[in-house]
């Protein structure tokens, strides 16, 4: 039996910072990660990075082989750049091996072939969350069926991608392999397009992904898929409708991956999602095991999974005062053409939490930056508490929207009333500077 100080499983992003860590500290780390390809973790091998490169290229222009080219190019210099940072570690040692609990404290993986068991008094568990394929009949072992990940190896551009699933995945490939020039359509069994989001920004996406040639069909299952002939599939849905496609994507969700991990051998508990239970600080129900990431569940993003490790870092080597319970407003970007930005509450949860709210609008048409970048798509709506006068929330369907959206979550933090983002002096013609206009509410002024 290996004794270590610390076990990681996975090189996720909340994985690796904390190895570095750990080993400023003069820890002995053994990581572990079952793939080399994933040497840095999903977000850069599969995910986040290779998907914005292709939406970025396709913007611009770039026939999809060359981009698909350029996404492996960028995938492999940072999986590299990553793997040194370890590798060159000397209190860092990388396994690659899958890792399995044979007990609370002890984990078996395979060295040459031959079993070993690594020890240590802290475990972190950081194994992402894998691709949850759903339940229909006929050959899910076509070619031509995708999950996220294989569809963006392809290297030939579908004619007609069929997309199940109006989720993140679907909507982000949806417009870009439109983009690419292939035909898409989305099947999703929600009577309307991001239910979650605001009405009226949600029908602007709609429309605009429509008018860019994205077909949608809602409130639908996908039930079989037929081979057609070697280039094609069909798909029976729950309406009645049949759709023949070259590709199918299934992106119906990711779930927390737990897989082959041997829990059952310890007394580390699962939520009733199936993810790994963890208490405030990402402590699991066995004493310094942890867990971190899309694996204990919740919001699956990887600025999450980082913040993660600071609620584990602080936890060691701090002073307790930042947990789960600690954070914030959290904002999210669906990469969509334009880009979908939005942090806090829309106006429906504003009206179901009971507050009494202002709501200021402006198309992005009306702002001088966007005539400059000749882009006029997209409508940016924000939500005021009138008694407070603080920022509830903000959607932001437009160009540069990844950026602006956390403008606002920083004053939403600081619980600045939202005249601070109304009366700035922003530099010009910049898109933040729409913010003079947009957060001018229909509120008394005091000032
Ligand atoms: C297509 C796609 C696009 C996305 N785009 C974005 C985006 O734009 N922005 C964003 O913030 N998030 C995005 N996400 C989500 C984001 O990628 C994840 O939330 C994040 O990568 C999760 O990181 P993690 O730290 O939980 O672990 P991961 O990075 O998933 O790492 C887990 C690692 O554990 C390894 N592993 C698993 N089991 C074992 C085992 N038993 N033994 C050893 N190793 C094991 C895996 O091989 C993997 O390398 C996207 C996800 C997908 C699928
Ligand atoms: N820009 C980003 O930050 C980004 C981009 C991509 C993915 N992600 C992360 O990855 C995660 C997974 O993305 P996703 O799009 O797969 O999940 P999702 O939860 O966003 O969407 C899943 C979609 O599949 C549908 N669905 C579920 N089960 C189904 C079934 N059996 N048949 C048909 N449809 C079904 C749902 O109704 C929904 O429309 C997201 O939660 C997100 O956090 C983030």
């Amino acid at each position: 039996m290996l004794t270590y100080d610390a076990l990681i499983i996975g090189f996720g992003k909340a994985g690796k910072t904390l190895a570095g860590r750990l080993a400023d500290e003069n820890w002995n780390v053994a990581m572990i990660e079952k793939d080399p390809n994933m040497y840095g973790g999903t977000c850069i091998n599969i995910a986040c990075i290779p998907t914005k490169v292709l939406v970025h290229d396709g913007l611009k222009g770039i026939p999809y082989t060359d981009a698909i080219e350029r996404k492996d190019r960028v995938v492999e210099k940072l999986r590299e750049k990553n793997y040194k940072s370890l590798a060159d570690n000397e209190n860092v040692t990388i396994y690659n091996s899958e890792a399995r609990f044979i007990a609370n404290k002890e984990v078996e993986i395979q060295i040459d072939g031959k079993k070993e068991v690594l020890t240590a008094e802290h475990i972190f568990i950081n194994t992402g969350a894998i691709s949850n394929i759903p339940p229909l009949k006929g050959d899910l072992t076509s070619n031509k069926v995708y999950t996220s990940t294989s569809l963006m190896d392809r290297k030939k551009l579908p004619q007609h991608l069929a997309i199940i699933g109006g989720g993140y995945i679907g909507m982000e490939f949806a417009s870009m392999y439109r983009t690419f020039g292939a035909e898409v359509t989305v099947i999703t069994p929600e009577e309307e397009l991001l239910p979650r989001e605001d009405r009226e920004i949600a029908a602007e996406v709609q429309k605009i992904m429509t008018e860019k040639g994205v077909r949608f069909i809602f409130g639908a299952r996908a039930q079989e898929i037929k081979e057609v002939n070697e280039d094609e599939v069909s798909l029976s849905l729950s309406n009645g409708e049949t759709v023949n496609a070259n590709a199918v994507l299934l992106a119906t969700g990711r779930k927390p991956n737990i897989e082959h991990l041997g829990l059952e051998n310890t007394s580390i508990e699962l939520t009733e999602d199936g993810a790994i239970k963890v208490n405030e600080h990402l402590e699991t129900t066995v004493r310094n095991v942890w867990a971190l990431g899309d694996v204990k569940g919740g919001m699956q993003f990887t600025y999450i999974s980082l913040d993660d490790y600071r609620i584990v870092e602080n936890y060691l080597f701090g002073d307790l005062g930042y947990s789960l319970d600690s954070r914030k407003n959290i904002p999210y970007t669906m990469f969509i053409d334009p880009p979908l930005s939005r942090v806090g509450l829309t106006a429906k949860e504003a009206e179901e939490k009971g507050y009494e709210f202002a709501e200021g609008k402006m198309l992005v048409a009306s702002h001088p930056r966007a005539h400059v970048i000749n882009d006029l798509r997209g409508l940016f709506k924000v939500f005021i508490d009138k008694k407070t006068k603080k920022i509830l929330g903000a959607s932001l369907f437009g160009p540069e929207s990844p950026e602006l959206i956390n403008l606002v979550k920083l004053a939403m933090d600081l619980d600045a009333p939202y005249t601070l983002l109304r009366d700035q002096i922003y530099n010009h013609p910049v898109m933040s500077e729409s913010f003079n206009t947009l957060f001018n509410v229909p509120i008394k002024r005091t000032v």
